[in-house]
């Protein structure tokens, strides 16, 4: 076996990304399994709560590569790693494996944990949490994250924001990194309960958050930011999987 095992809650797809700067792209998903942090309004707590962990299954590099060559049926395309939180995953070798194939990884973590394998990546999603999730940034570790990654993958932000205060805090945070492209997401307050992925989702309260975040970004005349919902939230509400 190539390297160490990985939790994986879940691989799927393909599907379309739901989220930021790859949004729109076909792709397919490998949610690894395990969080350092437990943010208030986490909407993959099945991928979280170590209630559930006897679901996440240990796998090798080549027994997570067969299912993404399955889904995908061995035509390239980019494979976003989420979790949980992926870094605390052993990902090198299989980031490694897929290139040798000609497939793409963007990475989506919190910024807590920096691996040297974030250099291999293609893009990295850093998204550091705002106040309302209860979670507190260190930001030497942010810093190390982007270090790690330099000269490596595409860079982004990707901020939640469901208050004033949230909106404080990613204006700070583009302020504090000038070079890297900003996208804002406005929060589902409606996240599935981790037993419930059927739950409903109040999609007009979601649409009322994003018009204020766009009023909010076009009145500060912030226009390196991008505005974009989750498109998927949008598409299949709470549904997982997809
Ligand atoms: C579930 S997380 C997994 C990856 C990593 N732990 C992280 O937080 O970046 C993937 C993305 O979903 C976002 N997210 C989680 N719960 C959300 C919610 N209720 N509304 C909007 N975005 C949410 C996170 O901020 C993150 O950008
Ligand atoms: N379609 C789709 N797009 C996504 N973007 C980020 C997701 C995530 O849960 O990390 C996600 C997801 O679960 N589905
Ligand atoms: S860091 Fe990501 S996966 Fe972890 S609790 Fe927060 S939103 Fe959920
Ligand atoms: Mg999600």
């Amino acid at each position: 076996m190539t390297g160490a095992a990985i939790r994986v809650s879940e691989i799927f797809g393909p599907t379309i990304q739901g989220e930021g700067v790859l949004i729109g792209q076909p792709t397919v998903f490998v949610r690894t399994g395990g969080c350092d942090y437990r943010c208030s309004w986490c909407d993959t707590l099945h991928a979280v709560d170590s209630q559930y962990r006897e679901e996440w299954l240990p796998m090798s590099v080549d027994a997570v590569w067969s299912e993404v060559e399955r889904l995908s049926g061995g035509v390239p395309l980019t494979v976003s790693l989420s979790g949980g939180n992926p870094a605390i995953q052993p990902l090198g070798p299989l980031i490694d494996r897929g290139h040798s194939e000609g497939y793409r990884f963007a990475l989506e973590t919190q910024g807590s944990v920096a691996r040297d394998w974030f250099a291999n990546l293609d893009v990295l999603v850093l998204s550091p949490k705002p106040p309302s999730s209860g979670m507190e940034t260190d930001f030497a570790r942010l810093d190390d994250c982007l270090s790690t990654a330099a000269g490596g993958p595409m860079t982004v932000l990707k901020i939640v924001v469901f208050d004033d205060r949230d909106y404080a805090y990613a204006r700070d945070i583009a302020r504090r990194y000038p070079e890297l492209p900003v996208y804002l997401q406005p929060g589902n307050h409606t996240p599935p309960p981790p037993e419930d992925d059927s739950a409903t989702v109040d999609i007009d309260g979601i649409m009322n958050r994003m018009l204020w975040l766009v009023d909010k970004v076009t009145g500060d005349r912030w226009f390196d930011a991008r505005v974009l919902p989750q498109l998927h939230v949008l598409l299949w509400g709470n549904r997982r999987g997809v």
